[in-house]
């Protein structure tokens, strides 16, 4: 079982690669964030909380939103719907690539890569009358944590720096494969991605991942089977092109974001969340990579 003294030998194992990764500049509001950051919370299964080192501050969740779009989509579509328009497979390329969208006909690899959650997204926009106000209530819901909110300077830093994305958009929207107005679905898109989440919270909110669909609060968010394909889809494609790595070294399902927030998941018994925000060159957290895979070895936990 983990305790407090294991998270805190951990941070402190990982406390100096601080200053070996890079913080993400590409968005000019996420470059300064401080670079000396590092936090770890984990939910058990009973839903206690345990964290050390910067747990509670809030961060931007950046990619770690994909997650929520995709519950949101699973629970609005019927499965062939939804996966007619986004694949299941990694990727293999970076997160915002696009040189892979024009040889598979607009259609993305997998969710929880720009193109996917931006086609996410786009379907989003088709069934919710209030896009942005529904993900809050459902990030609220899933961590029992009210106070949480998007951050404007960085959702509209997004906005003015948003070529690649509306690329993105555009072709996806040339093979048929996007219906709405692109700038309003970004909008959406970059709301998301802007939430501001504390390793606290984004290990409640993910306890749902490691209960079989059920959350904190004892609702019901999707079937077990649906959780279970989530996993999945996590476990092969939650790291852009370092699932590999992440799958070899760590050994969970995971979802990262360029904040430097990782999520992971074991079934049936926790949900942890790492922060960072110094990143490797796959936009993966350094340190918080690091952490994790430290407490799969002590705890002896792989899904493998
Ligand atoms: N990998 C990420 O976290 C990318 C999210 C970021 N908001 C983007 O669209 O580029």
């Amino acid at each position: 079982m983990p305790d407090l003294a294991l998270l805190q030998g951990i941070h402190d194992e990982a406390l100096p690669l601080i200053g070996q990764g890079r913080v993400a500049d590409y968005i000019p509001a996420l470059a300064g964030v401080p670079a000396n950051r590092l936090g770890i919370a984990i939910c058990t299964a009973d839903g206690e909380l345990l964290g050390a080192g910067d747990y509670l501050d809030p961060f931007s969740i950046q990619s770690i939103s994909k997650v929520f779009s995709l519950i949101q989509a699973m629970s609005l579509y019927e499965e062939q719907e939804l996966w007619s328009r986004v694949g299941k497979e990694p990727s293999g390329n970076p997160f915002n690539s696009l040189v892979q969208l024009e040889f598979e006909h607009g259609i993305p690899r997998n969710p929880f890569i720009n193109a996917g959650a931006l086609v996410v997204s786009d379907m989003l926009q088709g069934r919710l009358s209030a896009p942005k106000h529904r993900m809050l209530e459902l990030v609220r819901e899933l961590s029992g944590n009210q106070h949480i909110v998007c951050d404007k300077v960085v959702a509209r830093s997004e906005y003015e720096h948003s070529a690649r994305n509306a690329a993105i958009c555009y072709l996806m929207k040339s093979f048929g494969n996007f219906h709405n107005d692109v700038d309003g679905v970004m909008k959406s898109y970059f709301n998301h991605c802007a939430i501001r989440m504390s390793c606290a919270d984004l290990a409640r909110a993910f306890f749902f991942l490691a209960n079989k669909g059920v959350c904190l609060g004892g609702r019901r968010m999707i079937s077990e089977r649906q959780s279970r394909q989530v996993n999945a889809l996590l476990a092969t494609c939650g790291l852009y092109d370092g699932a590999g790595e992440f799958a070899y070294r760590v050994g969970m399902p995971g979802k990262s974001g360029v904040g430097g927030g990782i999520v992971a998941v074991v079934p049936g018994e926790l949900s942890v969340c790492v922060w960072s925000p110094e990143l490797d060159p796959s936009g993966n957290s350094l340190a918080g990579t690091r952490m994790l895979e430290l407490l799969a070895k002590r705890l002896g936990r792989s899904i493998f």
